[in-house]
């Protein structure tokens, strides 16, 4: 059961592993720095495949997940192909859904309602955003609460808010991990979020101080979001605005967890994925930062696996929960 106080941390590696590298700017501290997100994910869904294995052995069940995908975004598809490879890889089975832009809210009712009733479907995650014309929010809702692996329904939103266990947003959950291992002890410490989201920023302030942080949240209307970013110890940054981050904002030594994913095209013609965070700059600055890609977006997907086989163990143990 995940705990929102307490989450595991199986791959946690104590702060005193990790030497501070000082404020200084040379390549070899850059790399010390780093939060490898894609190590921890690969370890962390290297364990969810065990504890898979086991469940299995004792109950006879294999954790199901179901994912729905409206529309035919590219970036989209690859993410969503990705997270059924990952599922698969997990030893948990994939059940996906693509549909055509044109689905109505009703069908997608109709169809969260039938995998709400299917037995082998212990996670459902209908990726966002939606079509105009598509009420979101009744959508993400009509999801079984102990089904929601994304945990964004209004029950497991609550519970989160409360501080009860439930299942907890992927994205904030795999930055709690990462800087569990990166700071180690979080109580005490000043934590700002930038961005407000219901997807990211929300949750993730709420774990910070269900974690004993002293937490604020810069958002659209805040006056002074870079005097507030640097107050922080821990920098959470969520706003899908590239490189809205420099060295200015940041308090020397301050933990940097950067969620921003934008796709930009390159001079050869490519494209490449950048952060919030301007990185090269802030890297010298900052005491561990997540680099992007390889950092966030990777712990995501593992823990989407995570709250899926948490899911599938709720089902059996038929907890007191929901
Ligand atoms: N209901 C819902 N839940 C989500 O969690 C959700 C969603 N909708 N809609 C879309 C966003 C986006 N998202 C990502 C997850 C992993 C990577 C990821 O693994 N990124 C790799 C790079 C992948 C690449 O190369 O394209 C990295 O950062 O290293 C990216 C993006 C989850 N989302």
């Amino acid at each position: 059961m995940s705990d929102f106080s307490s989450p595991e941390f199986p791959h946690a590696r104590k702060a005193a592993e990790h030497p501070e590298g000082g404020a200084s700017g040379s390549a070899a501290a850059g790399r010390e720095k780093l939060i490898d997100g894609k190590a921890f994910a690969t370890a962390l869904t290297r364990e969810t495949a065990e504890q898979v294995r086991a469940f299995h052995a004792e109950h006879g069940v294999t954790p199901g997940l179901a994912v729905v995908l409206v529309g035919n975004d590219p970036a989209s598809e690859v993410y969503v192909r990705n997270k059924a490879l990952q599922t698969h890889r997990a030893g948990m089975r994939s059940f996906m859904h693509m549909l055509p832009e044109t689905t109505s809210e009703a069908a997608l009712l109709t169809l969260v309602d039938r995998l709400n009733r299917d037995p082998e479907i212990h996670g459902i995650l209908v990726q966002l955003p939606l079509p105009a014309g598509v009420d979101a929010r009744r959508v993400t809702n009509a999801i079984a609460p102990e089904k929601d692996v994304d945990g964004l329904g209004e029950v497991n939103a609550g519970r989160l808010a409360l501080g009860l266990p439930g299942l907890v947003p992927c994205t904030p959950l795999g930055c709690m991990m990462l800087l569990k291992s990166a700071v180690g002890k979080l109580r005490g410490l000043n934590a700002v979020v930038v961005g407000a989201s219901n997807l990211v920023g929300k949750p993730m302030a709420l774990l910070l101080l269900n974690e004993g942080c002293t937490v604020s949240v810069a958002h659209i209307d805040t006056v002074d979001p870079q005097a507030l970013a640097r107050t922080a110890d821990i920098l959470v940054v969520a706003t899908g605005h590239r490189a809205l981050v420099t060295k200015d904002w940041v308090k020397p030594g301050a933990t940097v967890i950067d969620v921003g994913i934008t796709r930009i095209p390159t001079d050869s013609g490519k494209t490449k994925l950048v952060g919030d965070v301007a990185f090269d700059e802030v890297a010298p600055v900052a005491g561990r930062i997540t680099p992007v890609p390889g950092g966030v977006g990777p712990m995501t997907i593992a823990c989407l696996l995570r709250n899926t086989l948490t899911a599938a163990k709720m089902s059996v143990a038929s907890p007191d929960v929901f």
